[in-house]
């Protein structure tokens, strides 16, 4: 259970402690902020308000472990990691049941989520050790007007202080997705957890503990995003800002000083659909792209355009498939459960009764309980209505019909956002040159978008981020190039 045994130190009465210099601690400013179950809208946990003194201390210690830990060697860094991920694999229970009851995660997605996490650190501690372990060699008899007097030697070295702060929709997915390149890179590294998922991330950060990390290299600072999230992100210790979440990014971008970022954003994924596609893969991938975790990811499938010609036969297919999707709690794995918060659900019901008002045809009744939401297939929308644009971070799918290639591509890339996209049609020229012609940072050919695997490169372009995420790129982004030049008195090349 969470909070028990191995985790017992974590918790202080029924308040969640933060972690800083190696220990749990309870914050001097003496209050908690809530933490809402989403499917029995009750305070479910509790965590620390960390107070700006609190943030000082913990910038200030990250500085000075991260100094010592920058001469660890890569593979004892490495260990480390591999280590936090065995202990977290072994203890993922507390983790995937916090999951459920703060985000309503279904339970055989959140014991995913856990293990998948635990994979990425081990990834990463591989990865690491072979790309940062390797260097580049340049002489400078390349450049023209240079002889052969200079051997350039590059590696790559931390940044300093990485503030990683993500999202409630895979609280330790995309916390670990920041920390494991930070540490395996040499930095130190601070979590602002989000307040739905802080319960999750600090089991995920005890395990980080229990593998024996130098006190002050990790520390989770909790409270509200909107409370501590200015102090946090133009902290002048900070030296890179992992974030992934919605527009807050936006302005936390222009907020930043001269500093690396790394900005995973929103999205509004669009599913071409030409008429030779394989409807029942396309249907399937809707159901799975659009619907999973009741839509609330940034990947999500959030908006259908489908060629009228093909249009009737994929939207009945899509319906009946819906018509098969559970809707309840997450405990008993329903396809459908609540979405996160009570605010959440009025913004999608906003963007539904727009729809409703401006005459999309509804493929089921719009039905609500609390925040939970039924899965709905809106058809026929079209682009005066507000769901053709906005993210509903929720289990509603809108089919625009279109008569041309064109007009989809122009649909996608007429969006503020660009994260990914996807194409379905048998002729995969058509989709290269579709692909190609989508202003989105990846594009799917015949499946629905997704940012795994881990080590695959994931970014968006234009409103949906900065940088790009994956292992490898994490790394790189969580690193800078040094040079050093060995001069010599005469040139010097090698015979033979
Ligand atoms: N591109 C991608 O990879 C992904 C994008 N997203 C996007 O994220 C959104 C949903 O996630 P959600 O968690 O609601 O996003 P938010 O942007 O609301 O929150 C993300 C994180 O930022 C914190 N935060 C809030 N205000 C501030 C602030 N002023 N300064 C610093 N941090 C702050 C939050 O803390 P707190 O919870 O305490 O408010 C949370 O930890 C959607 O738009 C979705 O598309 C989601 C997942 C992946
Ligand atoms: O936050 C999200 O939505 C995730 O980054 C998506 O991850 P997935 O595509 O692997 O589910």
């Amino acid at each position: 259970m969470a909070g028990t045994g191995l985790f017992a130190e974590i918790l202080d009465g029924e308040v969640y402690k933060y972690y800083a210099d190696g220990e749990w601690k309870t914050s001097s400013s003496g209050k908690s902020v809530a933490i809402m179950n989403p499917a029995t809208r009750k305070t479910q946990y509790k965590v620390q308000a960390c107070t700006q003194e609190e943030v000082n201390a913990v910038m200030e210690l990250a500085k000075s472990a991260q100094k010592s830990w920058a001469k660890t060697p890569l593979w004892k860094r490495a260990e480390l990691l591999h280590k936090a991920a065995a202990i977290l694999k072994d203890n993922k229970a507390p983790m995937a049941e916090s999951l459920v009851k703060e985000i309503a995660k279904p339970a055989k997605d959140s014991v995913t989520e856990v293990v998948r996490s635990g994979d990425l650190i081990s990834y990463c501690a591989e990865e690491g050790v072979r790309i940062l372990g390797e260097g580049k060699f340049l002489l400078s008899d390349s450049f023209p007007g240079n002889d052969r007097t200079k051997y350039c030697l590059t590696s790559k070295i931390p940044l300093g202080v990485v503030l990683a702060i993500p999202p409630f929709n895979y609280p330790v997915n995309l916390a670990v997705s920041k920390i494991a390149p930070a540490l395996i890179a040499g930095n130190s590294l601070v979590l602002k957890p989000p307040t739905q998922g802080a319960v999750s991330c600090l089991h995920m950060v005890h395990c980080f503990h229990l593998a024996g990390f130098p006190k002050g290299l990790i520390s989770c600072i909790t409270g509200k995003g909107s409370e501590i999230g200015d102090f946090l992100t133009m902290h002048p210790a900070v030296n890179c800002i992992s974030f992934t979440g919605g527009d807050t990014g936006i302005s936390i971008s222009k907020k930043a000083g001269m500093i690396p970022l790394q900005m995973e954003l929103g999205g509004k994924d669009a599913c071409i659909v030409l008429d030779d596609a394989d409807l029942d893969l396309v249907a399937s991938n809707i159901i799975k792209g659009g619907f999973s975790y009741s839509g609330q990811r940034c990947t999500a499938v959030k908006v259908v355009l489908v060629m009228e010609s093909v249009a009737d036969e994929l939207v009945e297919k899509v319906k009946a498939k819906v018509a098969k999707l559970t809707v309840g709690p997450p405990e008993e794995n329903s396809d459908i459960t609540a979405v996160v918060s009570e605010s959440s659900a009025n913004f999608i019901e906003g963007l539904v009764m727009d729809a409703k008002e401006k005459g999309a045809t509804f493929c089921q009744e719009y039905k609500r309980e609390g925040n939970l939401i039924w899965p709905l297939l809106l058809d026929n929308v079209r682009p005066d209505m507000r769901i053709a644009w906005e993210e509903p971070f929720g289990p509603v799918v809108p089919v625009l019909r279109i008569n041309s290639v064109e007009e989809g591509i122009n649909h996608c890339n007429a969006s503020n956002f660009g994260l990914q996209g996807c194409v379905f049609t048998k002729d995969i020229n058509k989709a290269i040159l579709i692909s190609d012609a989508m202003e989105t940072g990846t594009v799917q050919i015949n499946s629905a978008p997704a940012r795994g695997p881990d080590h695959f490169p994931f970014q968006g372009l234009k409103d949906s981020g900065i940088g790009s995420q994956g292992v490898t790129n994490s790394i790189n982004l969580m690193t800078k190039v040094k040079t050093t030049v060995i001069n010599l008195p005469t040139p010097s090349y090698s015979m033979g």
